[in-house]
């Protein structure tokens, strides 16, 4: 529950969606915010691509194989799922439903595909912020200095990187991520006045109410 001038205010949770193309850094902005923010809940999502070194199962994904995507697709247990630079991804429906019910705010790093079927679904939920990188060269480099994917896994993001620049105008919000502690800081001020969305405080008729009725 958000604070409204020190009272505690039912709330319904939102859903915060950053995209990016591929190493812009929404990975990283998005780890630096759940540090900082226990209200939050990232979205773990399930996909069919090999898993990277350092990454755990059911913590950075739910590594699956095709047929299994596919049942979980086929049952509605996917919020939202597309196919990216080859391979699946899809967002497990039941934690994100719990975790909104429950006022938490869930945290999704998902491209555009993604972001658009929560859009048509769910818009109410949505917040969402497109992550530009400073420059091509800078994505580049920082596509290297991950030091995760091989020389044609980064070529084939970089060749995509436009194709997602492309769809930065169907955002709420857009940053450019020059300086990581400057991206989270401009993430926590959206997140911080979108709580405060009257129609998000659930809470607020009941209190309102009761201010009246003591007039
Ligand atoms: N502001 C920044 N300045 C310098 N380096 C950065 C910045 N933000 C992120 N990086 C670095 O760039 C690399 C890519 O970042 P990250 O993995 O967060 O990108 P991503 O957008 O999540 O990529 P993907 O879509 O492939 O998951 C990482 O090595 C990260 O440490
Ligand atoms: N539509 C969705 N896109 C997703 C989901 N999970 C991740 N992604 C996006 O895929 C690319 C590649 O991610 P990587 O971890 O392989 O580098 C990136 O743009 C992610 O945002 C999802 O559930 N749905």
């Amino acid at each position: 529950m958000p604070e409204t001038m020190n009272t505690k205010i039912a709330r319904r949770g939102l859903m915060l969606v950053l995209s990016s193309p591929s190493g812009a850094g929404k990975t990283t902005i998005s780890r630096r915010l759940l540090d900082r923010d226990p209200g939050i809940t990232l979205s773990v999502s399930v996909t069919t691509r090999p898993m990277r070194p350092g990454e755990q199962p059911g913590v950075h994904y739910y590594f699956v194989d095709m047929p299994e995507f596919d049942r979980m697709a086929g049952q509605g247990e996917l919020l939202e799922h597309a196919r990216v630079f080859g391979n699946c991804y899809g967002t497990p429906r039941h934690a994100v439903e719990t975790a909104l019910s429950a006022g938490r705010d869930v945290l999704f790093d998902i491209d555009w595909q993604g972001m658009q079927q929560l859009a048509a679904n769910a818009r109410a939920d949505l917040v969402s912020v497109f992550v530009l990188p400073p420059s091509g060269t800078e994505l580049e480099r920082r596509l290297h200095s991950r030091g995760q994917d091989s020389a044609e896994v980064i070529a084939q993001r970089m060749a995509k990187a436009s194709d997602e620049i492309s769809h930065w105008g169907e955002y709420d919000y857009v940053i450019v991520n020059n300086d990581v502690d400057e991206s989270v800081q401009a993430v926590q001020a959206i997140l911080r006045a979108e709580r405060l969305r009257r129609t998000r405080q659930v809470g607020m008729p009941a209190f309102v109410e009761s201010v009246q009725a003591a007039l």
